[in-house]
C-alpha cells in the first residue's frame, strides 16, 4: 500500500501540526509542498481536491482529508500504534482533546490568521495592539489549562499540544508571552521544544514564519 501523502508548507502552522504528529507515531508521509505565495493551493486540480483550498491536505488511498486537527485524529486512531494516548480512545478523555483542539481551530489560530493574513498576502500594515492584545487573551485560557499539569490535556502529550504549539509558536514575537503573566505557558512551549524532533519540524518553520511576517510588514508600511 502506498503511503499516505500530505499537501504542506513549513510555513503554514497547521501543516507543522501534522508533521509533529506524523512523527510523533512513526508514520512516514510522502510530502507534497504547496507553495501558497505563488498560490498553488488555488489551482483547479487542488480546489477540486479540497473545496477550502487550505494546507494541510491528507490523501490516504481513496480518502482526502482536510483540516490539520482532522487529519491528526485521523493518523493517530489509523496508524498511531503504542501512541494512542495522543488521542485517547476513552470518551471523556477524547472529548477534552476535542475541545482543545477548538480551541486551536476557533481561537488561537484563527486570531493569528486575523493578525498574519493581511499583512502577507493582501499589503495590509495593520498590526495593531487589538489585534496582538486579541492573541494573547487566548495565553490566559492556556495558562488556566496548564495550571495543575504539564500539557493541555494533563499528563500525556496529545495532538491538542502539537496543534496548540504550532501556532503559538508562530507568533509569539509579535504577540509575547509575559514570562510573570503567563510561567504555565513558557514551561509548556520549553517542554515541547525538548522533544527530539520539535527544531526541525516546527521550530525552524514557525521562526522563518515570524522572519517571514516581520519583513512583509516592513515592506507593506514602506510602500
Ligand atoms: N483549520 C484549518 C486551517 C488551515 C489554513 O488556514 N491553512 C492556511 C495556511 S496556514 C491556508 O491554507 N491558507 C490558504 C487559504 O485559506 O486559501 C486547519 O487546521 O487545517
Amino acid at each position: 500500500m502506498s503511503k499516505p501523502a500530505l499537501y504542506y508548507a513549513t510555513l503554514s502552522p497547521p501543516s507543522r501540526a501534522v508533521l509533529l504528529t506524523a512523527k510523533a507515531i512513526g508514520l512516514d508521509l510522502e510530502l507534497r509542498p504547496i507553495n501558497l505565495q505563488k498560490g498553488e493551493h488555488l489551482t483547479p486540480e487542488f480546489v477540486k481536491l479540497n473545496p477550502q483550498h487550505t494546507i494541510p491536505t491528507l490523501i490516504d488511498g481513496d480518502a482526502t482529508i482536510i483540516d490539520s486537527h482532522a487529519i491528526c485524529a485521523y493518523l493517530v486512531e489509523k496508524y498511531g500504534k503504542e501512541q494512542q494516548q495522543l488521542y485517547p480512545k476513552d470518551l471523556v478523555q477524547r472529548a477534552n482533546v476535542d475541545a482543545r483542539l477548538h480551541l486551536d481551530s476557533g481561537h488561537l489560530f484563527a486570531r493569528l490568521r486575523f493578525l498574519y493574513e493581511p499583512i502577507l498576502y493582501f499589503g495590509s500594515t495593520d498590526c495593531s495592539i487589538d489585534k496582538i492584545a486579541y492573541i494573547q487573551k487566548c495565553y490566559e485560557i492556556l495558562e488556566g489549562f496548564l495550571k495543575e499539569q504539564p500539557y493541555l490535556c494533563g499528563t500525556d502529550l496529545t495532538i491538542a499540544d502539537f496543534c496548540a504549539v504550532a501556532t503559538v509558536a508562530s507568533g509569539n514575537d509579535t504577540a509575547p508571552i509575559d514570562e510573570f503573566k503567563f510561567p504555565k505557558v513558557n514551561a509548556w512551549l520549553k517542554r515541547l521544544a525538548e522533544l527530539p524532533y520539535y527544531q526541525e519540524l516546527n521550530g525552524d518553520g514557525a521562526e522563518e514564519l515570524k522572519a517571514i511576517f516581520k519583513a512583509k510588514l516592513a515592506e507593506n508600511r514602506g510602500k
